[in-house]
């Protein structure tokens, strides 16, 4: 095991070094294999939604905002096609994505330009197994990719792929707030470009263990996410008390609503438990784009009597990040619940 352990590249984190200490510490260096179960999921295809019928007349209009509503409160989670952003661009950004990616460790950590402070990697400070998360990612806030001028490869692209993500975020965001009796605008009015984050997510492989996580389970702290994944697969979701296995679907884009959107509409719309796990041969990748709003912007449901009490953006991610330090997982929205 000690040479598989050394295969990794050197653009890697040092995921097996954590993961080895780690191992050690708690199992006697038993094998790998102990520490995770087996378990089964089954593969399931998210609800497919053709975008395409927005645009044709008013039946076939209103017939696919109700999927997408439907899906909304049903799944929490959905995939689109005919999103209006062009195949050039997603592969545009996937190429930009894995450059960046293959730069040595240390200088992904230490960016000065665009990436600055952005880079996070599963396990800085783990404590114990469970806490490892096998991948790496660039959390980037949208106002640094506007005001940096698009002067590199990387920031042009960015940059436009953030703003095609932003116009569709925001349509579908229109269409989940028309659907409950609200002002269409609303969250637009929340959720300007510059308080949104790009985050890009890279999974290494590793045939040396069985069932790793890349990514914890966890909710997203937003109103919507939009992801565009590759075709490795590895994202699973919370359907019925489940996990579920998303099966990849090439020219379709994943939506799930996040925690906010969850709040707003008085827990109308689910955000759902989702997480990694990585696939032994293959690295993986993905990217995700987050709806935030500004941090002062309070959210408080939209519907009474509300579930829960009304807290800004700021309070919400603060919360969250104490929890994460305290318990070592988020807590999420039932820290804010509305005690009658
Ligand atoms: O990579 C994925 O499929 C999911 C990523 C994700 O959940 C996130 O970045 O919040
Ligand atoms: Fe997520």
């Amino acid at each position: 095991m000690e040479d598989q352990l050394l295969s990794l590249a050197s653009y890697d984190p040092p995921l097996e070094e954590i993961y080895k200490s780690l191992l050690k510490s708690q199992h006697g260096g038993s094998s790998p294999r102990s520490v995770h179960e087996e378990i089964i999921v089954e593969e399931r295809e998210l609800p497919l939604i053709d975008l395409n019928k927005l645009r044709l007349g008013d039946k076939e209009r209103q017939e696919c905002k109700r999927e997408i509503a439907k899906a909304s409160e049903e799944w929490g989670f959905f995939q689109v096609l005919n999103h209006g952003i062009s195949k050039n661009l997603l592969d545009q950004m996937k190429e930009e994505q894995v450059k960046v990616f293959r730069k040595p460790f240390v200088e992904k950590v230490n960016d000065k330009n665009i990436l600055a402070c952005s880079y996070r990697w599963g396990a800085p400070s783990a404590t114990c197994l469970t806490q490892v998360s096998w991948s790496e990612a660039f959390h980037v806030p949208l106002s640094h990719i506007y005001d940096s001028g698009g002067l590199s490869s990387l920031s042009s692209t960015m940059e436009q792929y953030a703003t095609s993500m932003s116009e569709l975020a925001q349509y579908l965001a229109e269409i989940l707030a028309e659907n409950i009796g609200q002002d269409s605008t609303y969250i637009k009015k929340m959720c300007v470009p510059n308080t949104c984050y790009l985050r890009m997510n890279r999974y290494p492989s590793c045939p040396w263990l069985q069932e790793v996580t890349g990514l914890m389970p966890h909710t997203d702290s937003d109103f919507l996410t939009i992801l565009h994944q590759d075709q490795i697969g590895g994202l699973q979701l919370v359907k019925d008390g489940k996990w579920v296995a998303v099966k990849p679907c090439e020219e379709a884009l994943i939506i799930n609503i996040g925690d906010l959107f969850q709040a707003w509409s008085n827990n109308l719309y689910k955000s759902v438990e989702h997480r990694v796990v990585i696939n032994k041969w293959n690295e993986r990748f993905s990217t995700a784009y987050f709806l935030c709003p500004a941090n002062d912007i309070i959210i408080e449901s939209c519907i009474t009597p509300s579930v829960y009490r009304s807290f800004t953006f700021k309070d919400y991610m603060q919360q969250v990040q104490d929890d994460v330090k305290v318990f070592g997982y988020k807590i999420g929205l039932s820290r804010f619940l509305n005690i009658i």
